[in-house]
């Protein structure tokens, strides 16, 4: 499938809206992964199919995840959307015809990270953090971070910043925090 034909299928599943954002979110994990020496074919990839299955509705999404198989813990019971990045795997996979599992792990732990991630799923969990549209308190301090010189440790401290941002967003929301941010965010430290 061409990148154009990925494009006119996303425009199936999800909204206008949320199609501006996986562009630039793609256009932001290729210039990450220029930045820290990814394999930008693989970081557009992951960039343009991240959020294919943020159009499903909670049941849909929670109906896929038993159909592929996959866990589903109290949090994702609770906050079903949180699945979107897992099912968009399976469905980037499927329906897409993406192959690489090192882009099928970006899309899955675009949300949540994980306690080992790879340079390539940091970018894209990056990219979806700061791409042009979003805002968020400490966005400044997120982009500035990978402008500095020593480039492993300011990604690092990126994504980190990033978890520490979704994790105080929820609480002071008083809501539910899926573990796994925590996780991620100590595995950083
Ligand atoms: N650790 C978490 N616990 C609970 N909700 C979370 C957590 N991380 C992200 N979320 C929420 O899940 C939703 C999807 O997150 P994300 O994939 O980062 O955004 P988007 O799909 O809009 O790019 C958002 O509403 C976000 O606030």
């Amino acid at each position: 499938m061409t990148e154009e034909e990925a494009i006119e299928k996303l425009k199936g599943l999800i909204s206008e809206d949320r199609l501006e954002h996986v562009l630039a979110v793609k256009n932001e994990a290729v210039r990450l992964a220029k930045r820290f020496g990814v394999d930008v074919e693989k970081a557009r990839w992951a960039g343009l199919l991240h959020d294919c299955a943020k159009g499903l509705s909670n049941n849909n999404l929670l109906q896929k995840a038993k159909e592929f198989g996959i866990v589903i813990c109290d949090v994702y019971q609770d906050e079903p959307a949180l699945l979107h990045a897992p099912v968009g795997a399976e469905i980037a996979k499927r329906e897409f015809g993406i192959e690489d599992e090192v882009i099928l792990k970006a899309i899955k732990v675009h949300t949540l990270g994980s306690s080992e991630m790879s340079t390539l799923d940091k970018v894209v969990f990056l990219a979806d953090h700061i791409e042009p549209n979003r805002e968020c308190e400490t966005i400044d301090l997120l982009r500035k971070h990978i402008k500095k010189d020593t480039k492993g440790r300011t990604l690092n401290d990126a994504v980190r910043t990033a978890c520490e941002d979704t994790i105080r967003y929820h609480l002071d929301l008083g809501e539910t925090i899926h573990p796994q941010t925590i996780k991620t965010r100590n595995s950083l430290l």
